[in-house]
């Protein structure tokens, strides 16, 4: 028996994962004693990048650039991309000399987040890559693709690196045109960016490029800018996010820096006053986009899936045993402030247990 895991009261004969409510938990046997368990398998911290940018921006270029750039460098690399077709055009060009999966035929931030999932569990599990990109399709939303990415299973154990958004320079210049839903979505792709490479620079003039950053710049002032063509650039020059803590010692904190968009994992050492918890979450909620996450409370036996979308909470519980872990999403998070308030939640009673190594 493996401390602290509990057996799951029902039965399957493979290993498996379950799906809840979007939310991916990872079921493996555990042969000596033939009972499923669930566990967190832990590796390496994998590296996230996520590109998005209105179709035919030169997300697929880019990622093209990157991916072999790192692969120069000897990292093993994965590639998730997104289409919204039934077919993956980019795929073929990126070539085969990497694993590259392919999610067809819908969009990772709304009708196929849990595919999304279990291709990033299965990665992790199966590949242990040392970067993933993830080629959103050209009308994805930035929150929601991060919102996607990040299970409160699988958080802690990647680093999202900053947000790319690639913006054809000619489309942008000349957006006016678009209807105003397009024009919204490629502010918001923008606007949600830590590093907008203003890509095709060959398709307009220096006079054209100028307005161009200062529009930009209007739109989301911390962001960094490239001037690029056919995405030439290199990974360093958006190494601008850093992890805080050693994810190897399973950190509880994780942090995505500079983002406008932020994300944090906070993981409960012990179970919560229910409504102390509720009281917390009803005076923050505003200020965030997203909250998910595994959560036990004093008293009650069941682990709780916790999910707040659009400042609405939801709690599903779960007869099983699972990590403590809660993902947060939200613009200029005090994450020091929040992780803060939400250990002074925690009873000190049914402490967590420590996730399993090496099944
Ligand atoms: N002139 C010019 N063409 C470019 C540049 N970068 C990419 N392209 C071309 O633009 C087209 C679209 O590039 P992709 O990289 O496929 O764009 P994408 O954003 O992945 O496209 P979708 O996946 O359809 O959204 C391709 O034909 C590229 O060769 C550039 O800097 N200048």
């Amino acid at each position: 028996m493996i401390d602290g895991v509990e057996e799951i009261p029902y039965h399957t004969n493979r290993n498996d994962y379950y799906l809840c409510d979007n939310l991916t938990i990872a079921v493996y046997r555990y042969s000596e004693t033939k009972n499923m368990k669930v566990a967190i398998y832990l590796g390496e911290p994998i590296h996230l990048f996520i590109l998005s940018g209105f179709l035919g921006s030169g997300k697929s270029t880019l990622l093209k650039e990157l991916a072999e750039n790192e692969k120069a460098t000897g990292k093993k690399v994965a590639v998730i991309m997104n289409e919204l077709g039934e077919y993956s055009v980019d795929s073929e060009i990126i070539g085969s000399d990497m694993t590259i999966l392919e999610l067809l035929d819908g969009c990772i931030c709304c009708t196929m987040k849990d595919e999304l999932e279990m291709q990033l569990l299965e990665l992790y599990r199966n590949e242990q890559p040392d970067v993933i990109f993830i080629e959103a399709t050209g009308v994805a939303h930035p929150v929601d693709i991060l919102d996607a990415c990040l299970s409160p299973v699988l958080a802690p154990y990647m680093v999202v690196k900053p947000l790319i958004t690639v913006v054809d320079s000619k489309r942008w210049v000349h957006r006016a045109e678009l209807s105003p839903p397009v024009q919204k979505l490629l502010e918001e792709q923008v606007k949600y960016a830590d590093h907008v490479l203003l890509n095709k620079a060959d398709t307009v003039s220096p006079q054209e490029i100028d307005f161009l950053q200062q529009t930009i710049k209007e739109i989301n002032p911390t962001a960094q800018q490239s001037i690029t063509t056919y995405a030439k650039t290199e990974i360093t020059d958006m190494e601008h996010a850093r992890k805080i803590g050693d994810l190897k010692d399973h950190e509880s904190l994780h942090v995505v820096h500079h983002l406008r968009i932020q994300s944090m994992t906070h993981t409960f050492q012990s179970e919560v006053d229910r409504s102390d918890f509720e009281d917390w979450l009803e005076k923050t909620s505003s200020s965030l986009f997203r909250l998910k996450g595994f959560l036990r409370f004093t008293g009650e036996k069941e682990t709780f899936l916790i999910q707040l979308a659009y400042g609405k909470p939801f709690m599903l519980p779960l007869p099983i045993n699972l990590p403590m872990n809660i993902v947060i999403i939200g613009e200029d998070l005090d994450k020091e402030q929040i992780t803060e308030e939400l250990s002074e939640l925690e009873t000190k009673e049914g402490s967590q247990y420590a996730p399993i190594n090496n099944l």
